[in-house]
């Protein structure tokens, strides 16, 4: 594996076009055989400064392989306009020295982004839809319902805010649930619908994402079992919890 440095100096105005031309050309990196990834990163110091890093299988693969083969005149048309702005194009060979830091993902990283939870709610509600014991109480819900909860559970797991900001927050969730008198049994349902479907839809398996998972849906369905009885007075007002992995951080090999 070698990698190739390619420094840029784009002159303001050029960027937009710049960024757009490259993400067009990398559809032909995406393709080469001979290409490991790649990377486009602009300086935040000096925003004229890019840099593209590109791995290949080997200088070789790159220079009579990917150039000589049918994909590089695609590419090469894109980013001719900016030839003249290359400050350095090398190949570099990594050292021993490397390595990864002690930064520890999300659990919304860890699980696959707002897609992820998309995909989970989705499944979930198809499931609810028809079960004897919590289905009912879903009968009129509205369309956007998996949507809404799965941008619930992005915002607990680590991802963006957007229930806060678009969609009321913990006070309009916890609306939703007043006096609804969920039952011990269509609780567990509930958990057990939503377990049974991170499975169906490829949510990670791994002990320490599950349990983190788990605890969280344990502890919030509690809630939601005790603020949804009638007469109960649960804070109107409190920030969405952000869930975090507990004793058992991810193990990352
Ligand atoms: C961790 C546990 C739970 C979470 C995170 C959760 C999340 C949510 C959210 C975010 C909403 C509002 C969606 C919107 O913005 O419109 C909602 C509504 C609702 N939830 Fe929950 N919920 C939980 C547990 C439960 C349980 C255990 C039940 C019942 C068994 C339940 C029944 C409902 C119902 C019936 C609605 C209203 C649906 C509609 O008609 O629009 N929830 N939930």
């Amino acid at each position: 594996m070698i990698v190739e440095y390619i420094r840029y100096r784009i002159p303001e105005g050029r960027d937009g076009e710049f960024e757009k031309a490259y993400a067009r050309a990398a559809e032909q990196l995406a393709k080469a055989p001979q290409c490991g990834d790649y990377e486009l990163s602009r300086c935040v110091d000096d925003p004229a400064a890019y840099v593209l890093r590109i791995t290949w299988t080997s200088a070789d693969d790159h220079l009579r392989g990917f150039r000589g083969g049918e994909l590089f005149p695609v590419f090469l048309a894109e980013i001719r306009p900016y030839i003249e702005s290359i400050e350095e194009m090398r190949h570099y060979r990594p050292t021993a020295v490397r390595g990864t830091g002690g930064a520890v993902p999300t659990l919304y990283e860890w699980a696959g982004g707002a897609a992820a939870f998309e995909r989970l709610t989705e499944r979930f509600y198809d499931t609810v839809k028809t079960d004897e014991l919590i289905g009912p109480m879903f009968a009129h819900m509205d369309p956007g319902h998996p949507r809404y909860v799965a941008m619930w559970l992005a915002e607990v797991f680590g991802g963006p805010a957007d229930y806060t900001h678009g969609r009321g927050g913990y006070a309009h969730m916890l609306g939703k649930h007043l006096n609804r008198a969920i039952t011990e049994p269509q609780r567990r349902r509930w958990v057990s619908l939503l377990a049974d479907a991170a499975d169906e839809v490829g949510l990670p398996a791994d002990p320490e994402f599950r349990a983190a998972f788990m605890g969280y849906l344990e502890w919030g369905t509690r809630l939601a079992l005790a603020n949804s009885q009638p007469g109960a007075e649960p804070a109107p007002q409190a920030p969405v919890p952000h869930w975090g992995w507990g004793v058992a951080p991810p193990y990352q090999g």
